[in-house]
C-alpha cells in the first residue's frame, strides 16, 4: 500500500547569520583610516507558504532536511556580507504546524497564508558599525548567530465545502469524477484513495469544493482502516454527503447499517477543540448538515436495494438521492441540493480571512523571548555554579569571538548595562566564581571577574555588612558629581551603540521600543 502523506516531520535549518568585519581604512599617508569592516548578512528564513498548486507533502516526504542559505561575511571597504537566500516550502491548503510535542504553532488556510517555520541567522556587526564615541576604532566585530533548527509536523486537514463519506468501494471516487473536473484514481478494491481528492462542483451559479476522502471503516475512530487520517479531513468542512453503496446485495452488509456504522464512527471523533474557524472544531461531525447519495442504482440489484432503504432513511429526516456514479445518472439534483447546503453554511459563517504569518518574524523576538533574564545557583562539584539564562545574554554570547579580548570586554560592557552583573552579586556570586551564560550545550562557562562600577560592590560582602561603612574615607561631593559624569557619558555611548546597532537593522523599531539602556 503506499504510504500515506499528508503528515510528515519536517527538520529545518535555517541559515546562519555572516560574521562582521574587522577592517581599518587604508589611505596613502593616513595609518589609521578608521575602522571600515561591513557587516555580516542575515541568513535566510524557511517559511512555509500554502500554495493552490500543492495538494500533498509527497516532497517533503521524500526530502524532510531543507536549509536556508547562509549570510555572507561582511568585507574591508564597508561592504556589508550579501543576505542568505531564504526558502519558501509551498504546503497544501489546511496544513497544520506542530512542533515535535504535539502543539499547534500555525493553521495555514488560504492561498498566501505564511509561516515563518526557521528564522535565520542574524549576522553580525562589523567594527565599522560598532564604533562610538567611547571605542574609536574597535579591534573586533560580532560573530553572525546561527540559523534556528526545528523539527516540526505538517499535518493536512483538507479544506473543502462537502466532503463524501463512506465505506471503501462506495463510490466516492467516482462521485467526484462524474461531478467535477478531479480524475482520482478509482478501483474496485478497498482504500483505493488514500489521499483526499479535491474537485470543483459548479451547480447553477454556486460554485464549491468537495472533498472525496479515503474509505471509512468501523473502528476509524480508534485509528482503524486510515481512521483518524479520513476523519480529520472531514473536519474542516461544512457539509457531508453520505454515499451509500447499494450493491450489495450479496454481501452481507446493506446501506442502512453502513449509514448507521460511519454515524457513529463520526459520533465518536472527538473534534480538536482548539479550532476556531467556524464550521470546525465548533460543530461535533455528526452535527454538520448531511445529505445521502444512494449510489450504483444502475445495477437492477442495487435498483432494488436503493427502493428498499430509501424511506427508512427519509423518515430519519435525510434527503435521499437516488443516483449512479458510473452512468452519470440523476447526478443534478444532488449537485444542486449539495450547493444549498454550501451556500447555508456560508451564510452562517463566511468565509475566514486568509490566515497571515501566525508566529513573529524573523528578527523579532519569537514568543518567550523578553528583555528579562533569570539567575539560578546550581553546584557543580561542590562548587557553586551561577547560571544565566536570557534571550539577550544568550544571544549576546553567541555573537561574542572569545578569542578577542575586546569582544569579550564588549560583552561585559552589554551584560553589565541590562543588570547581569547585579543580579550576579544578589544571586550570592562573588569574583571567581563559575558562571554559565546559557544552557550547557551551547552555553559559555567562564570564572566571573566583575567589571562593574556601579555601587553593586556594595552587595558584595558578606550579608549584613555593608562596604559603605566600613569605608575610612566618603566620597568628596566633587568626586561624586565626576562619578556621575562618568555614567552620564557611558549611557550617553550605549544609546549610540544601540542607535548603530539599529541603523545595521539589527533590531526592529519594535525591539528597540521596549530596548532600553
Ligand atoms: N455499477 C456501478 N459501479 C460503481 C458505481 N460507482 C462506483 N462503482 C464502482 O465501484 C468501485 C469502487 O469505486 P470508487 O469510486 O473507487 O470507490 P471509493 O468509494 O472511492 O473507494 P475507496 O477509495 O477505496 O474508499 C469501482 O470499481 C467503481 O467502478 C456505480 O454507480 N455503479
Ligand atoms: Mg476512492
Amino acid at each position: 500500500m503506499a504510504a500515506f502523506v499528508d503528515r510528515v516531520v519536517l527538520h529545518l535549518t535555517a541559515g546562519n547569520g555572516g560574521h562582521g568585519c574587522v577592517s581599518v581604512r587604508r589611505e596613502k599617508f593616513k595609518p589609521l583610516g578608521g575602522p571600515d569592516g561591513g557587516n555580516g548578512g542575515n541568513g535566510g528564513d524557511i517559511t512555509l507558504r500554502v500554495d493552490a498548486q500543492t495538494t500533498t507533502l509527497l516532497s517533503y516526504h521524500h526530502a524532510p532536511h531543507r536549509s536556508g542559505g547562509n549570510g555572507e561575511p561582511g568585507k574591508g571597504d564597508n561592504r556589508d556580507g550579501k543576505h542568505g537566500e531564504g526558502l519558501v516550502l509551498p504546503v497544501p491548503d489546511g496544513t497544520v504546524v506542530k512542533d515535535a510535542d504535539g502543539n499547534i504553532l500555525a493553521d495555514l488556510v488560504g492561498e498566501g497564508a505564511e509561516f515563518v517555520a526557521a528564522a535565520g541567522g542574524d549576522g553580525g556587526l562589523g567594527n565599522a558599525a560598532l564604533a562610538s564615541v567611547k571605542r574609536k576604532a574597535p579591534g573586533f566585530a560580532l560573530l553572525g548567530l546561527p540559523g534556528e533548527e526545528r523539527d516540526l509536523v505538517l499535518e493536512i486537514k483538507t479544506v473543502a465545502d462537502i466532503a463524501l463519506v463512506g465505506y471503501p468501494s462506495a463510490g466516492k471516487s467516482s462521485l467526484i469524477a462524474a461531478i467535477s473536473a478531479a480524475r482520482p484514481k478509482i478501483a474496485d478494491y478497498p482504500f483505493t484513495t488514500l489521499v483526499p481528492n479535491l474537485g470543483v462542483v459548479q451547480a447553477g451559479q454556486t460554485r464549491y469544493t468537495v472533498a472525496d476522502v479515503p474509505g471509512l471503516i468501523p473502528g476509524a475512530s480508534q485509528g482503524k482502516g486510515l481512521g483518524l487520517e479520513f476523519l480529520r479531513h472531514v473536519e474542516r468542512c461544512a457539509a457531508l454527503v453520505h454515499v451509500l453503496d447499494c450493491g450489495t446485495l450479496e454481501s452481507d452488509r446493506d446501506p442502512i447499517a453502513d449509514f448507521e456504522a460511519i454515524e457513529a464512527e463520526l459520533e465518536s471523533y472527538a473534534v480538536e477543540p482548539d479550532f476556531s474557524r467556524p464550521g470546525d472544531g465548533a460543530v461535533p461531525l455528526n452535527d454538520r448538515p448531511r445529505l445521502v447519495a444512494l449510489n450504483k442504482t444502475d445495477l437492477p440489484d442495487g435498483e432494488a436495494m436503493a427502493e428498499m432503504v430509501r424511506t427508512e432513511l427519509e423518515s430519519r429526516g435525510l434527503r435521499v438521492f437516488e443516483i449512479s456514479a458510473l452512468a452519470h445518472q440523476h447526478l443534478d439534483p444532488l449537485k444542486y441540493a449539495m450547493a444549498e447546503l454550501v451556500l447555508q453554511a456560508r451564510e452562517r459563517a463566511p468565509e475566514p480571512e486568509p490566515a497571515v504569518s501566525v508566529e513573529v518574524p524573523r528578527r523579532r523576538r519569537r514568543k518567550g523571548e523578553s528583555d528579562e533574564f533569570e539567575i539560578r545557583r546550581e553546584e557543580r562539584n561542590l562548587e557553586p555554579l551561577f547560571r544565566v539564562r536570557g534571550f539577550k545574554p544568550e544571544r549576546w554570547v553567541a555573537q561574542t569571538d572569545f578569542q578577542n579580548d575586546e569582544a569579550v570586554g564588549y560583552l561585559a560592557d552589554r551584560l553589565q548595562r541590562v543588570g547581569v552583573e547585579d543580579g550576579l552579586f544578589k544571586a550570592g556570586a562573588t569574583p571567581g566564581d563559575a558562571v554559565v551564560i546559557g544552557d550547557d550545550a551551547t552555553g559559555v562557562l567562564f570564572d566571573w571577574e566583575p567589571t562593574v562600577s556601579t555601587g553593586a560592590e556594595l552587595l558584595a560582602g558578606p550579608r549584613g555588612t555593608d562596604l559603605r561603612l566600613q569605608e575610612r574615607t566618603r566620597a568628596t561631593r566633587a568626586e561624586k558629581r565626576a562619578e556621575q559624569e562618568q555614567r552620564k557619558a557611558a549611557r550617553a555611548a550605549t544609546r549610540a551603540e544601540m542607535e548603530a546597532e539599529r541603523r545595521a537593522g539589527i533590531w526592529t523599531e519594535d525591539y528597540d521600543r521596549e530596548d532600553h539602556d
